[in-house]
């Protein structure tokens, strides 16, 4: 089986932890749509009432288009449960998140929610994180100091780019830079650090805040279980 064909068989399995009367978060990327795919069949199918909330536009739009009920963060008093992807999890389920650049949005509902599931192909799995480079979001103003201080810090910061080489903008129109720092040896040290300096908004350094892992594997689907 292909990425694809693994990335389809967590997000459709995830979507056997949807019940009845949930505020569910959706999250974002290419595994999520395979999920949203599959709890809109079950809305359908089983006339499930379920609320979703969005962490981007891209899945507002397409959980709109398949029919299940959306509301925004603001808007709901709690989440049940958020089902969403990473980038790379490690051994102590500790991830990185922001490949598609919604980290922020997603730690947002990530944080208001009772429950976190995260939906991941096997690549995902690493010992270590960090080969993933690490993305920040960053004011554009003055993102030109914090990007002299990552990199006096040895982060080996990189603005993010679009194919005709402008600056990717996040939902919030601010840029992204990503730390290509090949190894993140201290996890809780890194995110302190980084969330006291002016400038950065938020950055993708997901930790303990899993509690369920569904892992695509050539040998099938994979619940994980982070017991927190
Ligand atoms: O900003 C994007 C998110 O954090 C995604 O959940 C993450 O990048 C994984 O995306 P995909 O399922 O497309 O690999």
């Amino acid at each position: 089986m292909d990425q694809n064909e693994l990335k389809k068989m967590a997000g459709r399995k995830a979507a056997e932890f949807v019940h009845d009367d949930m505020i569910l978060g959706l999250g974002t990327g290419s595994t999520v749509r395979y999920m949203v795919e599959a709890v809109a069949e079950r809305v359908k199918n089983e006339s499930l009432h379920i609320t979703g909330v969005a962490t981007s536009r891209r899945t507002r739009d397409q959980a709109e288009k398949l029919g299940i009920h959306m509301k925004s963060v603001d808007e709901v008093p709690y989440i049940d449960v958020t089902i969403d992807g990473a980038d790379e999890i490690d051994k102590n389920f500790q991830g990185i998140k922001g490949g598609g650049a919604a980290h922020t949005m997603e730690k947002i509902v990530a944080t208001a929610s009772n429950q976190n599931i995260w939906i991941v192909d096997e690549s995902k799995i690493v010992d270590q994180l960090g080969r993933f480079p690490l993305p920040t979001e960053v004011i554009p103003y003055g993102s030109t100091k914090v990007f002299q201080r990552l990199a006096d810090e040895g982060l080996h910061p990189r603005f993010r780019l679009n194919e005709d080489g402008t600056r990717v903008t996040t939902h919030s129109k601010n840029y992204v830079i990503d730390l290509h720092m090949k190894q993140i040896q201290h996890p809780h040290l890194l995110q302190d650090w980084l969330i006291r300096q002016v400038g950065i908004v938020e950055q993708g350094l997901f930790l303990d805040l899993v509690n369920k892992v569904v892992v695509g594997t050539q040998d099938g689907p994979k619940v994980l279980d982070a017991h927190r």
